[in-house]
């Protein structure tokens, strides 16, 4: 490499996909930087500086011309393929990097391997930060919204850089230390599975509006743009009305109708799932979103059922108001997406002693990331006023508005039931708004079945103390020791 370019580079970028080819540019866009850039196929790199010549790039083809170009203590930001991909380029850095340098994964890496990966880095000296970066290909380029974990030591360097690229939201950059080791990739798994329940709750209120509501697609998108202008304001609603409004050039029908309707995923959603499993806590509205995809993907199994399906129910009658009611239970869905959401989030940092502050989550989540909209400035109230709040239902606002949308959000999910149109998303939220606000669940019942077969115990609601029912001898009630579960 010519001596010239030792040195030189502030930062560098490694893997120069949608995702690193365009945080790169951010990068060299800002004032100071000079951005340093490696790619495993070297075609790629060639391409990125090809096409912007103005970014000023230091490339190289050899990793360890790479390492050379930057600047001591180095960093580098990796945006490859999460898995094996990660671990390649990660252990080419840690050969080559000394001590006080500091890696980045801003890839989708499951957090478990961004902990395990930092407990293997660590004593070499070498910072290992894994960042949750979320904001699509354009949030990479203009600002996206960044989640980094690691140590408090590199956020003091890494801190300003991030800070320098990620999106503004109302005069804040949407960028704050999550917590230690795992904690950025772990809030940045949760936000990709709030963002697989935004998704589905959306694309239900299109199927309701089109098939109860009798609305094409172009019509459907106005009701989303009007919709983008209230308290359902946010970038997915915004480009939701884009996508139905878009034309298929080669049959002059809507896209929408052309896309065969089978959802894909990368594996995060799922991710989420698995993990608030393992946390105890219950986030139906995201596995029922991660479901619906997987329901969706089972052409054989669809195919059987609609073989032998004599006939669907019929449509129900709606007025001129049913588009309000959808609205309302779109609404209040999310409220209760949101709140899993964050109920995962105190889990985790419960569980892996992260000191994880919910109000900057909200905050840093207003701007640059997939699920950005207003309504997070609520969350970020809510906290605010009351970081112990039990569930985001409980704040005044959010059950005031879950209050004010009750009556329509049970007529739409009433109206799917009896017109056959699935609504896992909108059925399942307010099946956990009902148990939660139920005096008294048959959860009584599964207890009494479990003791019934397998002497597992019960609490009575009057007495303090563990007890069995001898089912299978006089039917008597016993007093047991330990605890029941
Ligand atoms: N796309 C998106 O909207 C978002 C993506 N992400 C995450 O960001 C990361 C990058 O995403 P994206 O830009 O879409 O790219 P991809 O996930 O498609 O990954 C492609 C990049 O990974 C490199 N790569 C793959 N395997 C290896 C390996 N064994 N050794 C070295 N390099 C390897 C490729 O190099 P080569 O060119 O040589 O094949 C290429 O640069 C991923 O972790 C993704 O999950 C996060 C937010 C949004
Ligand atoms: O991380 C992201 C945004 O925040 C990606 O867009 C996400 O990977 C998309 O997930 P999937 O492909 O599973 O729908």
């Amino acid at each position: 490499m010519p001596e010239s370019t030792v040195g030189k580079a502030n930062i560098g970028v490694v893997g120069l996909a949608v995702m690193g080819s365009n945080l790169a540019r951010n990068l060299a866009s800002r004032e100071g930087n000079t951005v340093a850039v490696y790619n495993r196929t070297f075609a790629r790199t060639e391409t990125l500086t090809g096409e912007h010549p103005e970014a000023g790039f230091v490339a190289s083809e050899a990793i360890d011309d790479f390492v050379a170009s930057l600047q001591k203590p180095r960093t580098a930001i990796i945006m490859v393929q999460a898995g094996a991909g990660t671990d390649a380029v990660i252990d080419e850095l840690v050969e080559r990097f000394e001590p006080g340098d500091i890696i980045v994964d801003g890839g989708n890496a499951n957090f478990h391997d961004t902990i395990a990966r930092e407990k293997r880095i660590s004593p070499t000296g070498i910072h290992f930060v894994g960042a949750g970066i979320s904001g699509g290909e354009e949030g990479a380029l203009k600002g996206p919204s960044i989640m980094p974990g690691g140590s408090e030591e590199s956020y003091k360097t890494l801190g300003p850089i991030l800070a320098s690229i990620a999106a503004i939201a109302e005069g804040e950059p949407c960028v704050t230390h999550i917590g230690t080791d795992g904690a950025g990739h772990f809030v940045k798994m949760i936000h990709n599975g709030i963002e697989y329940a935004d998704m589905q709750l959306i694309a239900e209120a299109y199927d309701l509006l089109r098939t109860v509501g009798g609305l094409e697609p172009a019509a459907i998108a106005d009701v989303f743009s009007e919709w983008n202008k209230g308290y359902l304001e946010s970038y997915l609603i915004e480009i939701t009305a884009e996508v139905l409004r878009q034309v298929d050039a080669k049959t002059g029908k809507p896209f929408v109708d052309i896309v065969l309707d089978e959802a894909g995923s990368k594996g995060t959603g799922v991710w989420t799932v698995q993990n608030a499993l393992d946390l105890g806590i219950p986030v139906g509205g995201i596995a029922e979103a991660v479901f619906a995809r997987a329901v969706s993907s089972k052409p054989t199994q669809r195919a059987a059922v609609q073989s032998v399906v004599k006939s669907r129910p019929e449509i129900q009658k709606v007025d001129a108001s049913f588009a309000d009611d959808v609205s309302k239970a779109l609404y209040a869905s999310k409220v209760v997406a949101y709140a899993q959401g964050f109920d995962a989030i105190i889990a985790g940092a419960e569980k892996y002693g992260w000191n994880i502050n919910k109000d900057k989550i909200a905050k840093i989540w207003r701007g640059g990331c997939i699920i950005r909209a207003q309504f997070l400035n609520r969350i970020a109230d809510a906290y605010d006023e009351n970081p112990d709040i039990a569930t985001l239902l409980e704040a005044p606002y959010f059950a005031d508005a879950v209050a004010e949308g009750e009556a329509a959000w049970r007529r739409v999910v009433a109206t799917a039931a009896l017109s056959g149109v699935p609504v896992p998303g909108f059925g399942s939220a307010l099946s956990y708004y009902d148990s939660l606000a139920s005096k008294r669940l048959p959860a009584a019942l599964v207890q009494g079945q479990r003791d019934f077969f397998g002497a597992h115990t019960y609490k009575r609601v009057d007495e303090d103390g563990v007890f069995h029912t001898l089912w299978s001898g006089d039917r008597s009630e016993i007093q047991t020791t330990g605890s029941s579960h």
